[in-house]
């Protein structure tokens, strides 16, 4: 069979709405920024990937993406080779604000390995995660990501969620959020209110949701002290305590001390953090991200290094649109040890702003059927495509950044931690 080698790649920048989710560094901006990447072959299948937006990291993909006409797209080890290769530029661009610290490389790669497999499934009618290895389950069951938040964004109408500022309000948004998708796992993003009141909302999603496993995640705005503390107090009541404090050696002191397993997406964000997390044992649950982690194929690296050392695996999310949620679908699919419901920022989104063209993905009972269709399943939506992009032109956001768009409001916030 002739080679059908990648003609053109296009990479076009998008924004969507996003509420004014508060976290450790800020709050999330009025849009979120992605990259949508199509990958074209001579044969003119296109398969799909999506990226963060930060122009940092758009002018690394675009790069990228003028090294890979002519490549094989069922050789992703000549796409990485040659990602690999090119010079480092410009800092940040990590689309988290700063919070996910991970290699600009295996971030670069991601989307076009994922647009890579999308041609390969496309092309012998499979869906991705038969190229995976196969699915070991027909659905993937996702968790709940709740956020403390404002009404509105400043000078705009009060948003449909509103705000969330204590407890109360925090039960109220479980609530509405597992009545619309029905999930049953619970994260809390914390590291916004002092841990007390972190601490108080915990045990008011337990008394509302007695049979729940929650999740709180204060990205590292904790001392290895109040994040001891937090834990002692939350005994049996986490599933899992996320990232209470910065790096491995801070996180062992905190798991030798607490009773729950701690989990990361933080201090273990590529493969040579793993031996030093291993030998200190700071953790027991690593929260993959095929964006970060350099696709799916080396995240299915990662479930087979958790499983190696007996860790659990996760999955992480920020900010996302359909193509990203296709991608994670399949890989949870195929990954047998990954037994947590994944994040997915996915109900914070207007549920018809998207590329896709609606319908192939459908959250019931907390959980997303996975694509049976070849590729990633998904179509792109070429109208709405243009339209996301002129809102990325319009929108004035050219890179996500919480923590001065929260000093617009609070100035003097300083958001280096410990905070607490
Ligand atoms: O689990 C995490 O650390 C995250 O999801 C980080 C994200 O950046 C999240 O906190 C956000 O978007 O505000
Ligand atoms: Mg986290």
């Amino acid at each position: 069979m002739p080679v059908d080698r990648i003609r053109e790649v296009r990479i076009t920048p998008v924004a969507f709405h996003d509420p004014p989710l508060l976290n450790a560094v800020g709050v999330h901006q009025p849009f979120a920024l992605r990259a949508v990447v199509e990958v074209v072959t001579e044969d003119g299948v296109t398969g799909l990937g999506e990226s963060y937006g930060d122009a940092v990291h758009l002018d690394r993909l675009r790069r990228a993406a003028e090294e890979l006409r002519g490549v094989d797209p069922w050789h992703v080890q000549e796409i990485a080779r040659r990602v690999r290769l090119l010079p480092e530029t410009g800092t940040g661009g990590d689309g988290t604000s700063g919070m996910v610290r991970s290699a600009t490389a295996d971030r670069v790669l991601s989307p076009f390995e994922v647009a890579c497999l999308d041609i390969q499934g496309r092309t012998v009618g499979r869906p991705v995660t038969d190229l995976l290895g196969g699915a070991v389950r027909d659905r993937v069951e996702f968790s709940a990501y709740l956020f403390y938040k404002w009404a509105g964004h400043p000078g705009a109408e009060e948003d449909r969620w509103g705000a969330a500022r204590d407890s109360d309000e925090i039960v109220a948004q479980a609530r509405r959020i597992v009545d619309e998708f029905g999930f049953n796992a619970l994260k809390l993003k914390g590291g916004v209110v002092p841990p007390q009141e972190e601490v108080a909302a915990i045990r008011a999603l337990r008394a509302a949701f007695p049979d729940s496993p929650l999740r709180i995640d204060p990205n590292a705005a904790w001392s290895v002290e109040t994040s001891v503390k937090v834990g002692t107090e939350l005994a049996g009541v986490l599933e899992y305590l996320e990232d209470p404090t910065a790096g491995i050696a801070g996180m062992a002191r905190v798991a030798r001390a607490v009773p729950m397993p701690l989990a990361t997406n933080m201090c273990v964000v590529a493969f040579d953090h793993v031996r030093p997390a291993v030998e200190a044992d700071a953790v027991r649950v690593i929260l993959s991200d095929h964006h970060f982690w350099g696709g799916l194929g080396r995240s299915r690296a990662l479930a087979s290094t958790c499983e190696t050392f007996g860790l659990g695996l996760s999955m992480h999310s920020n900010s996302h649109l359909g193509i990203s949620l296709a991608a994670m679908t399949h890989l949870a699919a195929a990954t047998p040890n990954l037994t947590y419901a994944c994040d997915t920022h996915w109900p914070w989104k207007e549920q018809d702003e998207d590329v896709i063209v609606p319908g192939a993905l459908r959250f019931e009972a907390g959980a997303v059927a996975v694509p049976t269709a070849p590729g990633l399943g998904v179509e792109l939506d070429r109208d709405a495509l243009a339209r996301l992009h002129e809102q990325y032109l319009t929108c004035g956001i050219t890179s996500r950044d919480d923590t001065a768009y929260y000093r617009g409001h609070h100035p003097g916030f300083d958001p280096t931690p410990p905070r607490w």
